[in-house]
């Protein structure tokens, strides 16, 4: 029979609770995708509009704190969710709003990716709020997924320079709460991009091709994302984290050189390799 009707299995359920892209590499909207291609309903709450491109952020306007929460709101007063993913919080009192609305609805696995600049350089998170998300959001993670410069940031440290510097950086992310980090390596050189994802225990290596291009636009938020929809269909965390290696390296490798800078990675790409278009 058709999905949707009384017997079938319900869907898993994913929120995004992140920055607007007008540009869709990023943010809500490269989350959406992601939920989408990879088989989970995706919700969202908007917690600023950005004015951007692949050649930039051109505006940053945050939403008031009531119309986050309400959204927040809407959706798990009544959709619910079997995961969450957090981006871009712009600021420490909505971080501090988006923490404390998660306790009252959770439990349920919450993807934080602790979005600071863009690939352009803008600021998508104040200065002063690294402390907030050190503090209010770091605890609840169930996975948190740094770039380099963000677990920097984090940490207070000036930098990681290879893969020992990525574990030790991870195991010291996971003393300040998170029940397991996934540190991506893209910001780091050499013919492999590899990941670490430390669990409390033991460090494991997400290893794939270094892919020669310069558009990366929204990998951050893709990678993140594709691990909250293994998360919300009950995959195991390091099954979740190898489904997002795979489906963000497959995005990558046919990334779109749409508009005059950093372009977006193909949402669709893993789905098109699966089941190629025939012509
Ligand atoms: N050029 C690349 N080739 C293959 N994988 C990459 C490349 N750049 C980034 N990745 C992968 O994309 C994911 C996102 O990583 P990263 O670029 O470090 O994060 P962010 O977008 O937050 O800066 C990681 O799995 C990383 O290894
Ligand atoms: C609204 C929004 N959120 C996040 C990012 C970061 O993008 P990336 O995934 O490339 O680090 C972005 N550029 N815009």
């Amino acid at each position: 029979m058709a999905n949707g009707n009384a017997s079938s299995k319900p869907i898993p359920k994913a929120m995004t609770i992140a920055g607007s892209d007008s540009g869709g590499g990023a943010g809500i909207q490269a989350d959406l995708k992601t939920f989408q291609e990879l088989g989970v309903f995706g919700t969202s709450a908007i917690t600023a509009l950005t004015a951007q491109n692949t050649l930039g952020v051109q505006g940053v306007y945050p939403i008031p704190l009531d119309a986050i929460g309400q959204q927040i709101d809407s959706v798990l007063s009544d959709i619910g969710a079997d995961a969450v993913k957090t981006g871009m919080l712009f600021s420490a009192d909505i971080i501090a709003l988006v923490a404390d609305k998660l306790k009252r609805y959770g439990p349920m696995p919450v993807v934080v990716d602790p979005v600071m600049i863009a690939k352009g350089g803008a600021p998508l998170l104040q200065a002063e709020a690294v402390e907030a998300l050190r503090r209010e959001l770091l605890p609840i993670a169930a996975v948190l997924t740094p770039n380099v410069p963000e677990a920097c940031a984090i940490l207070g440290i000036d930098r990681i320079d290879d893969v020992d510097g990525m574990i030790e950086a991870a195991r010291r992310l996971h003393a300040l709460g998170p029940k397991r980090v996934f540190l991506k390596g893209g910001h780091l050189d050499g013919d492999e991009a590899v990941d670490v994802l430390f669990d409390g225990t033991e460090a494991a290596l997400f290893r794939s091709p270094r892919i020669r291009t310069k558009h990366t636009h929204g990998t951050g938020c893709t990678t993140a994302s594709a691990i909250a929809a293994g998360l919300a269909k009950g995959l195991p965390a390091d099954e979740a984290v190898a489904e997002a290696k795979r489906f963000i390296t497959a995005a990558i490798g046919a990334a779109l050189p749409i508009g005059g800078g950093i372009g977006p990675t193909n949402h669709a790409a893993l789905r098109l390799q699966a089941a190629p278009v025939r012509p």
